[in-house]
């Protein structure tokens, strides 16, 4: 098996490419490519792990076509175009723990600097100045601090917030009371934390909702002599708002870890009066990076030697333990997927994934997302099973999962039934020697066979002779039976009627070989598939 290669594309923690290493995979570390030089190579590889310098463009993703899976060291994923990435099929996970600690550490250092203007009384004392009368903060005991955002980060900074003495505040839409009684915070709405805060924290992502959140109207309600730090995401506050109202002295002071654009080499605000900054460091820390680039390199292996995920914001989670047990019922699920698509092509309206016994208790999101990738891939290329439920929900397709803790005549069973406006197909399968997948029931009839290479469907009339007229237009046109499975519909299953008939041929059937088996006497239909 080729090993699965990686490339790590932004300054990562060496842990990261040694557990790739010990894991099994290929990796490459080669920093600060511009996007033509990554596109150029992205191609190679089967995974890319990233901080936030990297963009994973809809152009990156369109030459990446290995690509299974993109790992953020970090949390934010504002530079990974998640939904293309989706699309084609690839994998985004993050390690949304690894640097809270740090970040929130990182507010926190930000908010006790601007009280105390520390960056200024530094420049000028070692300036020679000793400015001692020009400076004069403020304590932060007894304040209050308002969170926008209150999920990891800003939890930790409540926290510690709290160690200091402060009140906090928090607006968090997502917040429920509980939570709030939790944390020891009290929820209110945006109007009056702006009202209320003497300091202003920032912990949310940058999403439609959040661009923007302190604009200009908004900096202008808040509190005389409010002091803002955001250690989130740039495009949270209004950058231009801010550097007026800083001058103008309605905001006391400003700490941004963050900017709309970086790297921010020439921004605006570089030189405003109460105004300090940092190159995104949050998550710099020694212990922050190693936590992120071990977590973001195992979780990436287990995805691509394994097939785990963990973290992944576009797929359900599958834990590694649960990947192997997994395994052969996707493989099955896909083939029966397939075989109803093969059988059925687009007009598919609904699917029902009815598992039954032992496979009842597995984990069903899987085996879902299997057999729609199964099934639309024979429709359309380039379909897998982190794209395939998102396709399906564009094409309106009524997806359900139905569980039936009972054991059938298999042990474990997975049946598949699919609608069209015209009828309903149903196909089961299951697992012998818990890993050997066979099709076990097709229209209504028990056939147990693999569904494997080239096959030809075949429902006739149960007529004598109908076998040997059969092989003989078969045999004329040089095609090999492989194997050959016979069933007669469950109805009908002790006398005449309708059978079925699953062969496995040495090479695909031609079109004139499938028409030359259609014209025999008594055919029903006959469908050529390939697994
Ligand atoms: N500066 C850095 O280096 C650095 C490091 C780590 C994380 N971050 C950023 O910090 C931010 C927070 O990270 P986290 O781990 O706490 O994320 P999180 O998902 O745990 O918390 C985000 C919180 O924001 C809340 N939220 C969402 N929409 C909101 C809205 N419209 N108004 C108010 N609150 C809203 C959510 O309910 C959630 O509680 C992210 O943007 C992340 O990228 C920055
Ligand atoms: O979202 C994050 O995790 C932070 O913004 C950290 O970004 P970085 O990995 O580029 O330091």
């Amino acid at each position: 098996m080729t090993k699965p290669k990686v490339l790590i594309s932004d300054k990562m923690d060496p842990n990261a490419a040694r557990i790739f290493e010990e894991r099994g995979c290929d990796v490459d570390v080669i920093t600060g490519e511009t996007p033509e030089e990554l596109k150029a190579r992205i191609g190679e590889y089967d995974g890319l792990a990233i901080r936030s310098s990297t963009k994973v463009t809809p152009e990156i993703l369109e030459a990446a076509t290995n690509l299974k899976v993109i790992g953020r060291a970090g949390i934010g994923v504002d530079n990974v175009d998640i939904p293309k990435a989706s699309s084609h099929g690839v994998v985004v996970m993050n390690t949304p723990f690894g640097n809270s600690i740090t970040t929130a550490e990182h507010a926190i250092a930000m908010m006790l600097t601007l009280a105390r203007q520390i960056p200024e009384a530094n420049r000028r004392t070692q300036a020679g100045e000793w400015p001692k009368k020009d400076f004069m903060g403020v304590e932060v005991t007894g304040k209050t601090l308002g969170l926008i955002g209150s999920g990891n980060i800003g939890s930790i900074v409540a926290s510690r917030a709290q160690g200091l003495r402060m009140k906090v505040i928090a607006y968090d839409p997502f917040l429920t009371p509980e939570r709030a009684m939790e944390l020891g915070v009290e929820k209110v709405d945006l109007g009056k934390l702006l009202e209320r805060a003497d300091f202003i924290t920032l912990h949310t992502p940058l999403t439609d909702e959040t661009r923007n959140i302190l604009s200009r109207e908004r900096l202008e309600a808040a509190k005389p002599g409010v002091r803002i730090v955001n250690c989130a995401r740039g495009g949270l506050i209004d950058e231009a708002a801010l550097k007026d109202l800083l001058e103008s002295g309605h905001i006391a002071g400003a700490a941004l870890d963050v900017f709309a654009e970086e790297p921010a080499t020439d921004n605006p605000l570089f030189g405003t009066k109460n105004f300090i900054c940092t190159p995104h460091l949050g998550a710099s820390t020694t212990e922050a990076q190693v936590n992120v680039a071990l977590q973001v390199a195992e979780q990436m292996a287990d995805y691509l030697v394994s097939g785990g995920v963990t973290n992944a914001l576009n797929v359900p989670s599958l834990s590694a333990e649960e990947a192997p047990r997994l395994k052969p019922y996707i493989s099955l699920a896909e083939k029966l997927g397939s075989l109803v698509g093969q059988l059925e092509g687009p007009d598919v309206n609904a699917i029902t994934i009815e598992v039954s016994g032992a496979a009842s208790e597995l984990n069903l999101k899987p085996i879902t997302a299997a057999v729609l990738a199964g099934m639309m891939r024979s429709w359309s290329d380039s379909i897998n099973m982190v794209n395939a439920p998102i396709l399906a929900k564009e094409r309106g397709l009524d997806v359900r999962e139905v569980r039936h803790a009972k054991e059938g005549d298999y042990h474990t069973l997975v049946r598949i039934i699919a609608t069209t406006p015209e009828r309903r197909r149903e196909v089961a399968g299951s697992l012998f020697g818990d890993s050997q997948m066979r099709l076990v029931e097709i229209a209504g009839t028990r056939i147990e066979t693999d569904l494997e290479g080239h096959m030809i469907y075949i429902v006739n009339e149960d007529n004598p002779g109908f076998i040997g007229r059969l092989g003989s237009v078969l045999g004329e046109a040089g095609v090999n039976i492989g194997n050959f499975h016979l069933g007669r519909r469950l109805p009908d299953k002790h006398k005449g009627g309708d059978a079925v008939l699953m062969l496995t041929l040495d090479q695909a059937p031609s079109k004139e070989v499938q028409d030359a088996v259609c014209a025999l006497e008594g055919v029903k239909k006959v469908r050529a598939l390939s697994f």
